[in-house]
């Protein structure tokens, strides 16, 4: 099956220095892969490639087989691949359903301007609902967006990331600047969206515990080359990865059987 996001030499260079040199990756459809990899190892200026938000000095991305380069970041976002953070534009002075409806809408506006006003208005609620209780979110409904705390508001980023419905979503390190306490919250509303199997997941994070929880598959990048890819158990046995990486910090019993 073809994948559903893959990258051909995909290479940045910013002055002197490559970020993101020759990466060549595959993405199957409803797959959960993660990105680990050092400080500075080109981890979310991948993501920017993929995206849209930068463009490569060589290289290519493809979505279903079709060449994105030429497209915008929000050209990409109405094809499927959604980002959290084109959508940080929470509104501080607005509810939390409000910010949420706000979303629907902007994906169902030529939908349900078909319907008639109220009928429209309903439909768009009720789907808001729905995406605070997916991110568990739904007790604070009517809390202002500013009133909530960094955790709850990165729910607030993905329920408004899942409104715009994209079959990809790009996750960059949705617990960074999280208390501890705030961090399995996340977690479970990261397993929600996988469990529901309809989505191809591609996440950035440091956290290695939830790297192995969640992860079908593991992109390791190095000094802006891929240095491994495979199931966690590979990436955690792999030796190359180890000494450039992970340096026995990591807890043996984490990897998955
Ligand atoms: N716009 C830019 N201009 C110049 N250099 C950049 C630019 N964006 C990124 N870099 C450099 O590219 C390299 C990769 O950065 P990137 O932020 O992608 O790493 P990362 O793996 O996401 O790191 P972290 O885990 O710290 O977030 C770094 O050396 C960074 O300084």
């Amino acid at each position: 099956m073809e994948p559903i996001v893959k990258t051909e030499n995909l290479t940045i260079r910013f002055g002197g220095h490559t970020a993101v040199d020759h990466v060549n990756f595959e993405m199957p459809e409803k797959h959960f892969k993660s990105i680990i990899g050092p400080n500075g190892a080109g981890k979310t200026t991948f993501f920017n490639l993929i995206s849209g938000e930068l463009k490569p000095s060589e290289g290519e991305v493809y979505f279903k087989g079709q060449p994105l380069t030429k497209l915008s970041s929000v050209e990409r976002t109405r094809l499927g691949l959604g980002r959290s953070f084109q959508i940080t534009n929470v509104f501080p002075n607005l509810t939390v359903l409000e910010n949420v409806r706000l979303a629907v809408q902007s994906k169902e506006k030529i939908r349900y301007q078909m319907l008639k006003h109220f009928r429209s208005y309903q439909l768009i609620t009720e789907r808001a609902h729905e995406l605070l209780e997916l991110v568990l979110l739904s007790s604070k409904a009517d809390a202002f967006a500013s009133q909530l705390s960094h955790g709850e508001k990165r729910k607030l980023e993905i329920a408004m990331l899942l409104a715009l419905e994209t079959e990809v979503l790009l996750l960059d390190e949705p617990t960074a600047g999280m208390s501890l306490e705030e961090v399995p919250a996340i977690l479970e509303v990261i397993h929600q969206i996988k469990n529901r199997g309809d989505r191809t997941i591609l996440l950035i994070e440091h956290k290695m515990d939830m790297i192995l929880d969640l992860s079908d598959s593991i992109m390791v990048l190095f000094n802006g080359k891929l240095l491994a890819d495979g199931t966690p158990e590979d990436i955690m046995n792999n030796e190359t990865v180890q000494n450039a990486y992970l340096g026995g910090l990591y807890d043996d019993s984490l990897v998955k059987s």
